[in-house]
C-alpha cells in the first residue's frame, strides 16, 4: 500500500505521515520546500518525539520524497500506483495541490481501485474544498469520468504540533494526544485500513466540537495572550485573566456543541477539561505567535471565532466571550505574519462595517452584525 501525502510540514511528519507509516503504507512526502524535501530523499527515516504523559520516540522509516515545485514527473509516477492521498499544507493551499491530483485522476486506468482523497486540514470538510478546486479545472465534461476514479472523505485532525527547533532536522516533536477522525460512509464497505484513525459515520459533530473548542480555545489563548505580553502558550494560559476570557468563549462554544449535537453537557465539560490541559503541558514548546498565526483565515465565515457567533446570535444566545477574542484576534500585531499586518492595514483604511462583511463574510442584517461592527471598531481604535 502507498499513500502521497503532501506537506512535509509538522503535521505531515509528526501525524499523519507517522499514522500512514505505523498502518503499513509505504510514505512519499511531497513538498514545495526544496531543502526538506532534499533532507528527507537524503534520509529514509526521522524520529517523532512525543512530550507528556506516557510519551515515548517513533521512528518512521522507508519513507521518500518528492519536490512538487520541480518534479513534476517524479511526482506523477509516485501518484500512479498510489493508494491514497493526503495533505497537510493549509486550507488556502489546497487549489495549488489540485492540479496534481487531477493529472493523477486522468493518467489513472478505469479499472484501477479508486484513490483515496483525504485533506487533513484545520477547515470543515477541507476535503471537499479540495474537491471542488479539481472539478473547476476539470470542466463539467469530463469531471464525472475522474471523480469515479477516486474517494473523497473529509477528516477532522487534531494533535498539537508547535514550531520544531532550528537544529531538529527532520525530527519532529509533538504532544502524545492525538485523533484522526474520517468519514466512512464515502468508502462504502472498503475503508482504508489506518488502525489508529478513527472512522465515523457522521464527521460534523466531530469535526465541529474539535474546531470550534480546541481551535477556537487554542487560538484565543494566543490572542488573549499575546495581548497579556506572554509569549508561550502554556503561560499564557497560566495568566488568570486569559484563563477566565478563554473559559468565556469556550462556555459560549459549548453552548452551541451540546445544543447542535448528541454530546450532553458533562461530555462537553470533560472535552474541555482536556483541551485546556493539553496547552497548558510545559513540555511543548508552542508560542502564541503560531498559535495565533493567519489571523485572517482565522476570523472567516465559517471559521471558529464567526462560524459559533453566528450561529448562536441566530439563536439568541450570548457571545460576549467570542466577541472578545475576535477583538483580540483584530489586535494581534506580528509583523512577521503577512494576515497581522493585512488586518492592521484594513483597520487603518477600511471602516468596521466593511470588514464585517468583506473579511468575516457576515450579511447585512445578521444578528451577529452589530456586535461584529462593534468588536471590529474597539479592535481598531486600540491597534
Ligand atoms: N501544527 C498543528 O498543530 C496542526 C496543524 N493542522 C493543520 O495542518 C495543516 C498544516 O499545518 P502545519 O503542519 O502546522 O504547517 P507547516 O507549515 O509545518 O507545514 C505545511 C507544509 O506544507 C508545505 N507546502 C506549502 N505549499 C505547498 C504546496 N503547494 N505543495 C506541497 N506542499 C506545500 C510547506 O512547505 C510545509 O512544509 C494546516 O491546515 C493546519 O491548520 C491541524 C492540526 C494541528
Ligand atoms: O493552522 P492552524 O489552524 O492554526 O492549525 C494549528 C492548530 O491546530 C491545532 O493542532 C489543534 O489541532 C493547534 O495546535 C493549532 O492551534
Amino acid at each position: 500500500m502507498k499513500a502521497v501525502h503532501f506537506g512535509a510540514g509538522n503535521i505531515g511528519r509528526g501525524f499523519v505521515g507517522l499514522l500512514l507509516h505505523d498502518a503499513g503504507y509505504e510514505v512519499v512526502f511531497a513538498d514545495v520546500n526544496g531543502a526538506l524535501i532534499d533532507e528527507l530523499a537524503a534520509s529514509d527515516r526521522y524520529t517523532v518525539h512525543e512530550v507528556g504523559v506516557g510519551a515515548r520516540d517513533r521512528v518512521v522509516d522507508g519513507c521518500r520524497a518528492v519536490n512538487s515545485a520541480t518534479d513534476a514527473a517524479g511526482l506523477a509516477r509516485e501518484l500512479a500506483d498510489a493508494d491514497v492521498v493526503t495533505t497537510a499544507v493549509g486550507p488556502n493551499v489546497l487549489k495549488f495541490i489540485a492540479p496534481h491530483v487531477v493529472e493523477a485522476l486522468r493518467a489513472r486506468g478505469a479499472d484501477a481501485p479508486p484513490l483515496a482523497v483525504m485533506a487533513c486540514e484545520n477547515a470543515i470538510n477541507a476535503t471537499d474544498l479540495l474537491r471542488d478546486e479539481m472539478a473547476a479545472l476539470s470542466g463539467a465534461d469530463e469531471w464525472p469520468r475522474l471523480a469515479a476514479r477516486a474517494v473523497f472523505a473529509n477528516t477532522a485532525v487534531d494533535r498539537i504540533v508547535p514550531a520544531q527547533a532550528a537544529d531538529a532536522g527532520l525530527d519532529v516533536t509533538v504532544e502524545t494526544f492525538f485523533e484522526w477522525a474520517i468519514e466512512r460512509s464515502p468508502f462504502g464497505d472498503t475503508p482504508p485500513v489506518i488502525a489508529d484513525a478513527h472512522f465515523v459515520d457522521d464527521l460534523a459533530p466531530y469535526i465541529e466540537r474539535k474546531l470550534f473548542t480546541v481551535n477556537t480555545g487554542h487560538a484565543a489563548t494566543a490572542y488573549f495572550g499575546f495581548l497579556a505580553g506572554h509569549t508561550r502558550i502554556s503561560d499564557a494560559l497560566a495568566d488568570p485573566v486569559v484563563e477566565g476570557a478563554v473559559e468565556r468563549a469556550l462556555g459560549e462554544t459549548s453552548a452551541l456543541i451540546i445544543a447542535k449535537h448528541a454530546f450532553t453537557e458533562a461530555e462537553q465539560t470533560a472535552y474541555r477539561f482536556t483541551i485546556l490541559e493539553r496547552f497548558r503541558n510545559p513540555d511543548l514548546p508552542d508560542t502564541v505567535e503560531r498559535v495565533g498565526r493567519q489571523p485572517r483565515r482565522k476570523l472567516g465565515r465559517n471559521e471558529r471565532f464567526i462560524g459559533p457567533a453566528a450561529e448562536l446570535a441566530e439563536r439568541g444566545r450570548p457571545v460576549d466571550g467570542l466577541l472578545a477574542a475576535i477583538t483580540a484576534a483584530l489586535r494581534f500585531d506580528v509583523p512577521a505574519d503577512p494576515e497581522s499586518v493585512e488586518l492592521g492595514h484594513a483597520l487603518r483604511t477600511r471602516g468596521p462595517v466593511q470588514i464585517v462583511h468583506e473579511v468575516m463574510g457576515i450579511a447585512p442584517g445578521h444578528p451577529l452584525e452589530d456586535g461584529l461592527v462593534e468588536a471590529v471598531a474597539a479592535a481598531a481604535s486600540a491597534r
